[in-house]
């Protein structure tokens, strides 16, 4: 429902951002993460239609943002860092005064104030002034103003930034309420937010997007690796060299570390069964052991049979025994459940086994840091759905800026009473 295609947007001296390309599917919450003056905001605005585009194309279903600008940004509603919002007024009026900027039709504005005010939990604030609501209710209805007019659409950038712990998590309850009838594109710098939150997330750095991807699988793609960290309850040679031929014969690396050696009370255990078996008085052993000790003796003794390990002293010595191991295969295929399996039929059980991937926070950080990925590099690790542009040529520094606004003023300077943006 949105695509940006190749969008720059280039300020004095050559900032802003260049050549950013994505698209969003109807009901994805996508995050839109970046370090101070990545480029998050000016991204936004030219999606919201308040600041209009060096190059490039910017469309909502189907409609293009600047050239539509009418039509388009009826689908949109936006929620600005600063929300734009009028401090004389109350919640009820200012409400009512949004709807009608918004084209809701004069019958409906009443109803949809009413709305909106139960729906973003500001009843019984109706008539306190927006000048006396505390940071956490601003913010409701900042999200309320963005989507009084019903849109597709939501734009929101920061909207938990300068909340205290609570209010943050009330509003995150609120947008994945909204995320379930719209499309949410929110900015934040808070990484924990996107797992939280998001479907999907879009990493710029330097005006560039470097990363576009599902949290949880952007770590692994980076680095173009599955891994698997697990542990195997069994006796350290044994699951060691079973590990190690499977492994080999994958063409997977096999790392084993520590693991739990047995407990002392285990230890006095087997040398218990052990004196038994010398004395000859498997007869006064628990009717299970004895059992497992008779299919034992009827076993060949090659030492296969999970039954006479379990009764053999050997067995009893390592029975809490485990190791740990990480595995990892270059690309991206998953060998979990083929492990499962052969460590089943070998009668090692697993007792944990997780993907071991790149957190975000290491993703972000290996993307954004002084020196971290350069664009080129970043580009390589991106979607192969994402855009395979080619850098645009960076303008000269001196070139004249234009930057039309289609209704609203482009420049941040010109602000709402309270310093936000005009509704
Ligand atoms: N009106 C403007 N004129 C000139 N340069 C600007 C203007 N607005 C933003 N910039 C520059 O463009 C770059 C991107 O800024 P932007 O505000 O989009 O970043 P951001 O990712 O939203 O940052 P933050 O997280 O700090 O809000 C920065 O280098 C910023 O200084």
């Amino acid at each position: 429902m949105l695509e940006v295609k190749q969008v720059s947007k280039r300020y004095d001296g050559g900032r802003g951002v260049h050549g950013i390309d994505f698209s969003m599917q109807r009901g994805e919450i996508v995050g839109f993460l970046g370090p101070n003056g990545a480029g998050k905001t000016t991204t936004m605005r030219m999606i919201t239609g308040y600041l209009y585009p060096t190059e490039g194309m910017i469309t909502v279903d189907g409609l293009s943002v600047h050239e539509e600008a009418r039509k388009a940004r009826s689908r949109i509603g936006y929620l600005p860092e600063t929300p734009p919002l009028y401090p004389d007024l109350t919640v009820e009026s200012y409400l009512k005064f949004v709807a009608k900027l918004r084209g809701v039709p004069a019958r409906e504005q009443k109803m949809r104030t009413a709305e909106m005010v139960s729906r973003l939990g500001l009843t019984g604030r109706e008539k306190q002034s927006v000048r006396h609501l505390s940071k956490g209710y601003k913010q409701r209805l900042g999200l309320a103003q963005a989507i009084i007019h019903k849109p597709d659409l939501l734009v929101l950038d920061e909207p938990t930034s300068g909340l205290d712990p609570s209010q943050i998590i009330e509003i995150r309850g609120l947008i994945r309420e909204l995320g379930e009838n719209h499309t949410v594109l929110l900015s934040t710098h808070i990484l924990q937010e996107v797992g939280a939150l998001c479907d999907r997330v879009l990493i710029i750095n330097r005006g560039e997007l470097v990363m576009d991807g599902a949290p949880d699988e952007i770590g692994a793609r980076m680095e173009n690796r599955f891994a698997v960290s697990l542990e195997v309850r069994g006796e350290r040679e044994r699951v060691e060299s079973a590990l190690g031929e499977w492994a080999e014969a994958k063409g997977i690396s096999a790392e084993i570390r520590e693991g739990t050696k047995p407990q002392v009370a285990d230890e006095s255990a087997a040398k218990s069964a052990e004196n038994l078996r010398d004395s000859g008085q498997a007869a006064v052993l628990p009717d299970a052991l004895r059992e497992t000790s008779a299919e034992a003796a009827a076993e060949d003794t090659d030492g296969a049979s999970p039954a006479r390990r379990a009764a053999s002293p050997e067995a009893s010595a390592h029975a809490h025994e485990s190791v740990r191991a990480l595995l990892t295969a270059p690309g991206q295929e998953d060998f979990r459940i083929e492990l499962f399996r052969f460590l089943a039929a070998a009668d090692l059980p697993i007792l944990e086994l997780h993907k071991e991937n790149l957190t975000l926070e290491d993703v972000f950080l290996k993307l954004t840091e002084d020196g971290g990925a350069s664009a080129e590099e970043a580009r390589s690790v991106r979607k192969p759905s994402a855009s395979s542009r080619e850098r645009a040529e960076e303008e000269d520094a001196g070139s004249p800026i234009s930057e039309p606004s289609v209704s609203e003023p482009a420049d941040p300077a010109q602000k709402s009473p309270t310093g936000g943006e005009r509704p």
